[in-house]
């Protein structure tokens, strides 16, 4: 392996990832080398990892080559894995974009989560189709403190708790992940939303991510948030055979979701390269001797 390893760093509504390209699968990431990667003060730093991987490469995503080229292998920040990031999904087709790998347009990233339609506008926002979310049945509690809140389970390919509250500030710092019950809800964990209406089909949320912390934003933690808040409201465009479109505010911007009436949901939002470099191959050594 080479001394220097290319990195990129990027960002959609600030949640922010560290992205290594690495077409042909040849760079060993481990859990510690990833946390260390995106630790904010000894590594470079972010909420989670893009390795981009040609799918024909890697073993997670082979049976997909045939309809997408690219492999999402994402990582949250600790290291550990998830099914699928929102916005790591446009910031990976940006980087794409970037390096010349695709153009504008239509085009199919693989993910644990399946295969993604995305559309790169020819200028500004990405859109990804996210596919249908999952609304278990049963009752959920999500706890911070002294404060409880019931819970709508959502998956949106990854596990999502979504409680409504009447004021964001009273999930407290959100240092510490949020407790749930029943622990058998969730037993790899859990992204939870705390979520209050900013108006007709707008709302706002926080969010704790399972393996990053509180994060400035999570795309399918929206797309959760605005699926609750569809049924919620006796919206659910199956039924009305009409689409349901929610604004979502993050602490570090703003998505938009629309549910089709087929199920399929959409998410539009920014993504933005802002720096590249290189990693001191030695350096990753000592984090993952
Ligand atoms: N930030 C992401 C979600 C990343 C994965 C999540 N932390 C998990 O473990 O499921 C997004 O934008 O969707």
């Amino acid at each position: 392996m080479s001394t220097r390893i290319a990195f990129l760093k990027g960002h959609g509504t600030e949640n922010d990832f560290v992205i290594v390209p690495d077409p042909e699968n040849a760079i060993d990431l481990p859990p510690a080398a990833v946390a260390a990667l995106c630790d904010r003060r000894a590594g470079i730093g972010g909420d989670g990892l893009l390795h981009v991987v040609r799918s024909a490469a890697h073993p997670e995503a082979k049976e997909m080559a045939a309809e997408a080229e690219w492999f999402m292998d994402y990582r949250n920040g600790d290291g550990s894995i998830a099914e699928m990031c929102g916005n790591g999904v446009r910031v990976f087709a940006r980087y794409l974009q970037r390096a010349g790998q695709v153009t504008e347009g239509d085009i199919a990233v693989a993910t644990r989560g399946g295969v993604k339609r995305v559309h790169i506008a020819k200028e500004g926002d990405i859109t990804v189709g996210m596919g249908k979310a999952l609304l278990p049945e049963g009752a959920i509690t999500v706890s911070v403190g002294e404060r409880s809140w019931p819970a709508r389970n959502v998956n949106m390919g990854n596990p999502h708790a979504v409680a409504f509250v009447d004021d964001l500030g009273h999930a407290g710092d959100l240092f510490a992940p949020p407790l749930f019950s029943p622990a058998s809800a969730y037993p790899d964990g859990v992204n939870v939303e705390f979520v209050v209406d900013r108006g007709p089909r707008h709302i706002a949320l926080r969010v704790h991510e399972r393996g990053a912390g509180e994060t400035r934003s999570c795309g399918t933690g929206a797309c959760a948030v605005a699926v609750a808040a569809a049924r919620r409201d006796g919206a659910d465009p199956a039924v009305t055979r009409t689409p349901a479109t929610y604004t979502v505010d993050v602490p570090g911007g703003r998505l938009v979701i629309t549910e089709r009436p087929d199920g399929e949901i959409e998410m539009t939002g920014p993504a933005v390269i802002v720096a590249e470099g290189e990693i001191d191959a030695e350096w990753l050594k000592t984090v993952n001797p």
